[in-house]
């Protein structure tokens, strides 16, 4: 069995990780913690594979801590950036037990990985793309990370391809052009009744290609969060891993 303690388990994504870790056949529901709760109560004796859904602001520092625990963790929070990986790499090559493993993804949906995924595909084929995302109003933090990932990928499958930048002849802007990630403009849309969703829009003089993804529920992160325990406690490679696309045969 696969010993999981969730932190953020009283969020809206850690209560669906705690049904579906009670759900699972080969998984043991460990500790369940949340804001206030102290962290250094995980350890290996208790715990094989953390996930971690909480706020942009906290999860540095949790996943910093639950490295230094000893224990493998599996982030689904948003807020990383480069730098922010590179400091969990070196936690990561200074952790107290060999090989440890973390892995971090901005979208834990079959259906958006797949957007993210066939968007770097089509980049080198249009001369136009813009990246719209929809999310529930509850949000804190916009753009999404799985936009801001859709969109770093595009542009360098753009780059790659030696395109030059997006045409774009705004001269004014009071900021309805969204904001511009490597030079793609990425839009957010708060809207109460949506949950998750993803706009890649691709043009060429007279045609246009549209990848959608739509998460309706939560629940469709489920199988992705599962996915990335098991291989956490199994065959992933030790170090950080970013990205389910890595754990799938794409
Ligand atoms: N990777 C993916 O597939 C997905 C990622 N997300 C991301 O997951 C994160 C959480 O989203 P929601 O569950 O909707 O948010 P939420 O606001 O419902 O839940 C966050 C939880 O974290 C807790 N928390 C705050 N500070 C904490 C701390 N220091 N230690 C432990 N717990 C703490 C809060 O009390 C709350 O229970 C967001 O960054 C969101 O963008 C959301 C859905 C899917
Ligand atoms: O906050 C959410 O809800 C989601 N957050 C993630 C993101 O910012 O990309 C994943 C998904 O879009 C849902």
């Amino acid at each position: 069995m696969i010993k999981v303690s969730v932190v953020g388990a009283k969020g809206r994504m850690g209560r669906h990780v705690v049904d579906a870790v009670n759900g699972a056949p080969d998984m043991q529901l460990a500790l369940t913690l949340d804001a206030g709760d102290d962290l250094t109560q995980i350890t290996p004796d208790n715990t094989d594979v953390v996930v971690e859904f909480t706020v942009p602001s906290v999860t540095l520092d949790n996943v910093l801590t639950l490295i230094a625990q000893g224990v493998d963790v599996v982030v689904g929070t948003t807020g990383w950036t480069d730098e922010r990986l590179d400091q969990v790499r070196e936690a990561l090559a200074k952790a107290p037990r060999e090989g440890q493993k973390a892995f971090i993804a901005p979208n834990f949906a079959i259906s958006a990985v797949l957007a993210d995924y066939f968007s770097t595909q089509a980049a080198k084929y249009f001369e136009s793309v813009e990246v719209i995302e929809l999310h529930h109003p509850n949000k804190v933090d916009a753009p999404s990370g799985t936009a801001i990932h859709t969109a770093q990928g595009i542009a360098a499958a753009r780059k790659a391809a030696g395109l030059p930048a997006v045409p774009d002849a705004t001269e004014t802007d009071g900021g309805s052009r969204g904001q511009s990630v490597d030079g793609i403009q990425v839009h957010a849309v708060r809207l109460r009744g949506l949950n998750a969703h993803e706009e890649v829009l691709f043009g060429n003089a007279g045609e246009q290609l549209t990848i959608r993804a739509d998460s309706f529920d939560r629940g469709s992160f489920m199988p992705g969060v599962l996915l990335a325990a098991r291989k956490l406690a199994s065959d992933a490679p030790a170090g950080l891993t970013v990205g389910l696309a890595n754990f799938l045969d794409l």
